[in-house]
């Protein structure tokens, strides 16, 4: 198996005085990496640099060893990119517009023809292999632009919210097809919704405020609350009196019972610990009232 590896090495990246991204240097090898962090925290960013759309104002990249800059060429031939925003010519039709993109990465006629058929299968599009893209649902564009992206083979696959606007059961699909295609690549999945990337991601790339706070997998991240997440039964008053002072991570109902997850309960003993998730060190993370990192 071929192992390839992304450095990012001391990235600063500044808009006039205000600076996106600061100091941030990780290494990353095969496996599926969730890019989580607020808005405005710089993924997109960071996204930008690693996809050569931007440069950096300070720091590079590498990509084994060697500074992108200096095998643009190669480099870009080994990345795949899926951007948030559609960005398909809506009258070609599918196997066109892949054709079209074939070219562009300097692909041979045939290479194309085989991986596109092939893509289109896994991502269930064959049947509209011959269709015009302006008469495909907004699943279908996100599998198409999937498509895109995965043309030519990339060792490096940069999703921007690849689930946006997907319903839940085309998320799952969604999270399922990136887990099937991950084998051998880095893959670097960028989302505000946690749960996209939970059952898939390997490790987690967490940015706040341009700064990489931490690079670890969900076992390390989720130890960082091990005995402080609460679950409580609460009536509908209580738990407007307890959500003042506390980080409630999430509240569902049980039959008739109210139940609420508080992290660090101010309380103990009113309700029994449970397992965290990263949805809980997410809140734990980024609630603004109660920085902790
Ligand atoms: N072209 C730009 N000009 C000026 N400031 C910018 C520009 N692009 C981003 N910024 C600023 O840089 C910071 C990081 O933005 P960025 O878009 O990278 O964050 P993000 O994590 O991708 O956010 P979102 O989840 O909202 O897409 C923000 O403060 C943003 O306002």
């Amino acid at each position: 198996m071929s192992e390839y590896t992304l450095e990012v090495c001391e990235l600063v990246k500044d808009y006039g005085d205000n600076r996106a991204l600061d100091h941030v240097s990780f290494t990353l090898t095969h496996g599926i990496y969730a890019l989580l962090g607020p808005n405005g925290a710089g993924k997109s960013t960071l996204i930008n640099i690693l996809c050569m759309l931007l440069d950096a104002n300070e720091g590079c990249v590498k990509f084994n060893g060697t500074d992108i800059k200096k095998c643009k060429k190669e480099y870009l031939s080994k990345v795949g990119y899926m951007p948030q925003q559609h960005c398909l010519y809506e009258d070609f039709t599918l196997q066109d517009y892949l054709y079209y993109i074939g070219n562009l990465k300097g692909m041979k006629k045939e290479a194309i023809r085989q991986q596109s058929e092939d893509l289109v299968r896994k991502v269930k599009l064959e049947d509209v292999f011959h269709k015009k893209l302006k008469g495909f649902s907004g699943g279908m564009k996100q599998r198409a632009m999937l498509c895109v992206a995965l043309l030519n083979d990339p060792s490096i696959l940069i999703l921007d919210e690849p689930s946006a606007g997907l319903d839940p059961l085309k998320r799952m699909e969604m999270q399922k097809l990136i887990a099937e295609l991950s084998k051998d690549k880095i893959i670097i999945f960028a989302t505000h919704v946690v749960s996209d990337v939970e059952s898939i991601a390997d490790e987690y790339l967490i940015l706040k405020k341009g700064k990489l706070l931490r690079k670890e997998t969900r076992k390390q991240l989720v130890s960082l609350l091990e005995h402080k997440v609460m679950e409580q039964e609460v009536d509908p008053l209580e738990y407007q009196k307890l959500k003042t002072n506390n980080k409630i991570s999430n509240v569902r109902y049980d039959g008739d019972k109210m139940m609420i997850r508080i992290i660090e309960p101010k309380d103990e003993g009113k309700g029994i610990y449970v397992s965290p998730n990263i949805n809980d060190v997410y809140l734990y993370i980024f609630d603004e009232e109660h920085v902790v990192l």
